[in-house]
This record gives structure tokens, sequence and C-alpha cells, in this order.
């Protein structure tokens, strides 16, 4: 599991070895110099004569910019430091000046990039961007701004390495603040921070390497990401005397006249999942068994739902079961997944055994109904604060689908999960999703319903196996929801094995 925890933790976990004088921006900075350096042989065949631009704001993450600069200045690296305040790290400055580095500055009231700041940008094998980092407030801003602007629309682009954190993302919650360099390489210290799991923030980060400076945060991480042996640990596997009742009975409640087809897909993500038997109730029954034979049409025992995916806003009758379904859930403690057109019968309050597994745009719509006044837009630039939002408003967990889906529920479980292709961008997937989020809540419902943290858990192991069986259907290129699910049995295999 990648574990990632906020600015406050991470100087709460950096004071107490400060105060014993321990050399944190020492171990920061010759880690950043080792990594630039081992870059610039894989990219020029060696270090010595390439050339190396720091870009330096007024903070520590300016210093170790400076730092790192010194030291490969010391290894034959033509090093320039573009200063962008008169207030810089003044220790990492003399050391820069003393291992013969370039210093160049660009000035508050000039509005252009200087020549010599852009001859050395032209030229730069690697730019260094060491503007801000834990502390970094909003946006950048001032000359900085303009050179990041400038880096950014520079052809060819330089590589970009950011120092701990890309400047201009918000640590905490994943938001960019206007201009942001996009890195090749996140050379980040001491421990993940938000903003590298988070949407839209972490994709400005490229490739993270975490370096080791000997820091402990402690407390619950902020936000988690689960990897493959963290899902099989997860993963209701049968006992070896289970029989389909046990190993969990999915009730689904999705599709309708106009949207047969999610009906069918939200069956083939449970079914390939591994769900102990499926039950579906809808007017798609004749469809959803021409698909799956070993479907049960209509009512019965169940231990948990899936309802909502494909039931049309004017399909009365199918609404009806949804809300049913809902009020037999809630109050019998079954885990339910809503989605889709069973959002807007969510009851005011619910547990958190109750998992919504809405797109931007339907989650948009769920915090507007709850007179919050959301745009679709607004949940893409803050994807954690509205999921989360939707949570303390709601009590269930949330899922937010989307190019990385970010999972919020009670107690803080937080997990930011990206591993699918940007092809599972596709109709019906999530119908696929909705079905094996029910798959895992069916098999695993005395326990979800028991540990409130447990279903957010579960969902972002459905949005892991989910993603890679993108992936797995056909690497590289264009997948449909079928293609996804059809590929859940074998993720499913590979992923236990881990
Ligand atoms: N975590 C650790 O143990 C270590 C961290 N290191 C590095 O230190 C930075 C954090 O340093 P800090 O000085 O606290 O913050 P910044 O460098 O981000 O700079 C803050 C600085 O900038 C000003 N400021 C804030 N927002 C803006 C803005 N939008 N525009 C302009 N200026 C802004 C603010 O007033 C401050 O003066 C961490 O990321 C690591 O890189 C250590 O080197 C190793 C140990
Ligand atoms: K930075």
């Amino acid at each position: 599991m990648l574990h990632s925890w906020d600015a406050g933790a991470v100087r709460a976990a950096e004071e107490p070895l400060l105060a014993a004088g321990e050399p944190l921006m020492a171990r920061a900075s010759f880690a950043l110099a080792t990594r630039v350096a081992s870059l610039l042989r894989e990219t020029r065949g060696r270090a010595g004569g390439s050339r190396v631009v720091l870009l330096v704001g007024s903070g520590h993450n300016g210093g170790d910019a400076l730092h790192a600069g010194a030291l490969l200045a010391r290894r034959g690296v033509a090093v320039s430091a573009v200063l962008t305040t008169e207030r810089v790290h003044a220790e990492g400055l003399a050391a820069l000046r003393a291992a013969h580095g370039h210093v160049l500055a660009v000035d508050h009231d000039d509005q252009a990039v200087p020549d010599a700041v852009a001859a050395a940008l032209a030229t730069a094998d690697v730019v260094l961007d060491g503007l801000l980092g834990l502390g970094g407030r909003g946006g950048v801003r001032g000359p900085a701004a303009r050179l990041v602007a400038h880096v950014a629309q520079a052809r060819p682009r330089p590589v970009v390495v950011a120092v701990d954190l890309p400047s201009g993302v918000g640590v905490d919650d994943g938001t960019r603040n206007g201009v942001v360099l996009d890195a090749d390489l996140t050379v980040t210290f001491g421990a993940y921070k938000p903003a590298l799991l988070l949407p839209p923030a972490a994709a400005a980060a490229g490739r993270v390497e975490l370096v080791d400076i000997g820091l402990a945060p402690a407390g619950p991480p902020a936000v988690a990401r689960l990897e493959a042996h963290d899902v099989a640990a997860l993963w209701p596997v049968p006992a070896p005397d289970a029989h389909k009742y046990v190993r969990g009975v999915l009730g689904v409640v999705t599709g309708s006249a106009r949207y047969p087809g999610a009906a069918v897909l939200t069956v083939a993500g449970a079914v390939r999942a591994g769900v102990g038997m499926v039950r579906y109730i809808g007017s798609a029954g004749p469809q959803v068994l021409a698909a799956h034979p070993e479907v049960v049409v209509g009512d019965g025992r169940v231990q948990a739902w899936v309802v909502g995916s494909g039931v049309a806003p004017d399909d009365d009758e199918q609404r009806r079961r949804v809300r049913d379904a809902l009020v037999h859930a809630v109050g019998h403690d079954e885990p339910v997944v809503v989605d889709a057109g069973a959002l807007d019968l969510l009851p005011d309050a619910v547990p958190a055994h109750v998992v919504l597994t809405p797109h931007a745009g339907e989650l948009a719509a769920l915090l507007t109904a709850r007179g919050e006044h959301v745009a679709r837009a607004d949940v893409e630039a803050a994807p954690l604060a509205h999921a989360r939002r939707a949570h303390d408003l709601t009590g269930a967990t949330v899922l937010l689908k989307g190019g990385t889906t970010v999972v919020a529920g009670p107690h803080g479980a937080t997990y930011a999960q990206a591993d699918g292709p940007s092809w599972l961008a596709t109709a019906g997937a999530g119908d696929v999703l909705a079905g094996v989020v029910g798959a895992l809540l069916a098999g695993r419902a005395a326990d979800a319903v028991a540990d409130p943290t447990l279903p957010a858990a579960l969902a972002a192991a459905a949005a892991l196996v989910h993603g890679r069986a993108a992936g797995h259907a056909n690497p590289g290129g264009p997948v449909t929801a079928g293609d996804v699910a059809d590929a859940l049995p074998a993720v499913v295999a590979g992923v236990l094995r881990a």
C-alpha cells in the first residue's frame, strides 16, 4: 500500500529530527543530486558537461535545489540557478557559489523572462523545480509564474524534475492552482504527500521516487493507494467447504427498457468478479439470462445489492424497485452499491456500507440536490474535497469515478486508485465497476457492516481490479465494457497470486 501524509504530519515528523540536529536537507539534496546525475547519464551518457537549471523559490524547497545544484556542479555539471526572489536559502546559495554554479535572477517588475535566463533554459538538459514545496500556498505567482509558463511552452521541452512536489499543486487536496510545471520525475522526501496520489495534481508529478530521509510520520495516512497484495488480502476467497449462499448472493436492480445493456454489464462485473450468485430484478431479465444463464431472475434472499446502473429516470416501475431495494438494504443492514439512476433516490442519511459510485457530473448533481450548488468542473478541480463532502452529508462511502478513482469513507478512510488506462473511459465501464463493488460487498457483507471503513477499502480494491482488467483486456488499445468484464477472472487470479 502506498501511504501519503499531509503537510502538517510531515512537519510534525520532521520537527524532532531537526531539533536533534539530523541533516535532513543534506540527505534530501544528496539523494536529489544522485537521481538527477543518473537521469543525465541515462539521457546523455554522462552527467559531466550537461546543463542543469534550478528554479529557486524562497523556502527550503529552493534550498534543496541549490544544495543539489552545488553537488552536481562539483561533478562537472554546468549549473545555473534562477532566483525568483531576493530571499532564497542563504546556505544553499553559498554552497552553489562555492561550487562555481552560475547565479541568475529574474526581476520582480520585469514582465518578460530575461534573455540570459531564457538562454539558460533553452539549452538545459534538466530543469529542477525548487519553487514551492511543502510550504506552497496557492499558485505560483509573479516572476516564478512567468518562468513556469516559459518552460511549459518551450519546444523541445526540457526534462523537468520536481523537488519534493510539482510547484503550484495543493499539497493536501491535490488541486492544481494556476500554472503548474508538469514534471517528468518527482523526487519526494520522507513520505508521499497527498498531491502525489490525488487527481488532478498527481498527473503533474510524472514518475515519483520516494527518498528515505529518516522521517516516520505518525497517525493514519491522509490518502492511501492499494496495491495488488493489499487487494489479495481483502478479496473474499471461498473456503474449501463454501457453497454459493455463503459466498454471497447479490441482488441486482439495474437496467431499464431503455438501457437493458446496463443490466447485462452490472451482472457481468459481479459474476466475473466471483460472486456466489446473482438475483436480477427488473425488465432486462431476458437479456441478462441470455448473456448469463447462471443468474436467477426475481426476488429472494441476498447479502448485498447493486442498484441504479442504467435505470432511466422515466422508468417508474424500475425506480420503484430501486427504492424498495434501498429501503430493504438500509433497514436490514445489507450493503448496497448506489449507482447512476439510483443516486437521486438515496435517503438523507445512510450507513457507510452504502457505497455511492457517481462520476463527477453525478456527484455535482447529488451535492447540488443537498444545497451545495456544485458544477461538474468544481468536482473535477477538487475531486477529494467533493467526495468527502458527499460522505459527510450522506454518511455513505463515496467512490468517485475518474481517470484516478477517489474513495472517501468514514474516519478519514481515503483512497486514490490509478490502475486503468484512459481507454477505460468507455460506455458501460461504470456498470461493470458497480457489479465488481457489489460482488465484494456480497462476499464480505457482515465484515462490511461491522467495520465502517471496510467498504471504502473494498471499493478501492474493486477499482484496482477493474482498472487492471481494462489494461489486461487489450494492452495499449481500446476496450469495450464487455472486454473489461471478460478480463476480470484472470486479473483477480493474478491479484490473488501477488
Ligand atoms: N519535510 C522534510 O522533512 C524536509 C523538507 N525539506 C524541503 O523543505 C520544503 C519545505 O520548505 P518550506 O520552506 O517550509 O516551504 P517551501 O519551500 O514550499 O516554501 C515556502 C516559502 O514560500 C512562500 N510561499 C508560499 N506560497 C507561495 C506562493 N504561492 N508563491 C510564492 N511564495 C510562496 C512562503 O511564504 C515561504 O517563504 C520541502 O518541500 C522539502 O523540499 C528539506 O530540505 C528536507 C527535510
Ligand atoms: K517544487
